[in-house]
């Protein structure tokens, strides 16, 4: 049966577990290599087909003009993709969302609301597009949304879009939000940026040691050093939470993070959290939820 709405399709956030910088790309843009954990905390996004043509979101994000949410970007290129192959042009889309997410927090809540939106519409379309052409029509819009439609615990290299699965930590993170928001670009355009961490080679061996990184220190967030310096908040917040474990920031920040093995430890730890900051704990998804809510897999596979 065709469906013309999906309402509370969750757009999880994403912890880096940790984030190298390797290089830089002719084009000024990083080589990276990192884990990519999705956490049960996010955003919602509501869809309803409309009996025309146009994409509305209606919610308003304060600071993100409608034709600028990443939102609506992908699913005006899904609308153009599917007109292609089916010969004509789908209906359009209400698209309501209840931000959770901080902008600018390294969350990928923008990233993860398109990544959902793209989802769910391949369903509502009837668009047929598989996982990886999904993948690479999201990519030029930014480099996290293809780790979203992959679904599961990666390792990712190049810009964040050459992906494989790696085996998860099954823990809860606390999560401080430091109260300011990170844009991407000013760190990576820091002259302080480290751009020469050598890069690691995934073998049996390493996976291994992914499994263990949260709680083994694994690595380090690249982009920290300079987030921290132009943003004291942040730093505040990792020295907070440094005192209960190995504490990092998550992508370009600004929030922070910190895994424990059990609900009950990252409990207490929540539970002390200054109240000054904004924190919550969260469990680590070993896959998108909208693989099995929508069987998403099933339909575009
Ligand atoms: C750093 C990461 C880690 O997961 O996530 P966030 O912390 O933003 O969530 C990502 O690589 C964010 O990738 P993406 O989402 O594409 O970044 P954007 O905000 O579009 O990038 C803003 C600007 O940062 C620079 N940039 C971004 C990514 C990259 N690999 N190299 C770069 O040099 C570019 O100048 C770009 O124009
Ligand atoms: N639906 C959206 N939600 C949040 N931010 C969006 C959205 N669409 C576009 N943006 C833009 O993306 C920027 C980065 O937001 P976000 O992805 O939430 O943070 P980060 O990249 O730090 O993880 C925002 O500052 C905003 O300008």
């Amino acid at each position: 049966m065709r469906r013309t709405s999906l309402h509370d399709c969750p757009a999880p956030a994403k912890l880096n577990l940790f984030l190298h910088v390797n290089g830089r790309r002719a084009d000024g843009y990083h080589l990276l290599q990192t884990v990519f954990q999705m956490v049960d905390h996010g955003d919602l996004l509501h869809f309803d087909l409309r009996a025309d043509h146009r994409i509305c979101r209606t919610t308003d994000v304060p600071g993100v003009p409608q034709e600028h949410d990443l939102i609506v970007r992908a699913l005006l290129l899904l609308q153009v993709a599917c007109e292609r192959r089916r010969g004509r042009l789908p209906p359009g889309i209400d698209v309501a969302i209840d931000k959770r997410l901080p902008m600018g927090g390294g969350l990928g809540g923008g990233s993860s609301d398109a990544a959902t939106a793209l989802m769910v519409a391949n369903v509502l379309w009837q668009a047929g597009l598989t996982r990886e052409e999904l993948m690479a029509l999201a990519l030029p819009l930014g480099a996290d949304i293809p780790f979203f439609i992959f679904g599961e615990t990666a390792f990712a290299e190049g810009v964040g879009e050459a992906l494989q699965p790696v085996a998860a930590p099954d823990c809860w993170y606390v999560v401080i939000e430091p109260g300011v928001a990170v844009p991407t670009a000013a760190i990576f355009c820091s002259e302080h940026l480290t751009r020469d961490t050598s890069p690691i080679i995934i073998t049996d061996f390493s996976r291994h040691t992914m499994k263990h990184t949260v709680f083994k220190g694994f690595g380090r967030n690249d982009l920290q050093a300079v987030a921290v310096s132009l943003f004291p908040p942040v730093a505040q917040a990792i020295d907070w939470l440094s005192a209960h474990g190995d504490a990092r920031m998550t992508g370009s920040g600004a929030c922070v993070f910190c895994a424990f093995s059990s609900e009950t430890e990252a409990d207490a730890v929540l539970q002390q959290v200054p109240a000054i900051w904004k924190a919550w704990k969260a469990k680590a998804l070993m896959h998108h939820p909208l693989n099995t809510v929508l069987q998403v897999s099933a339909v575009i596979e």
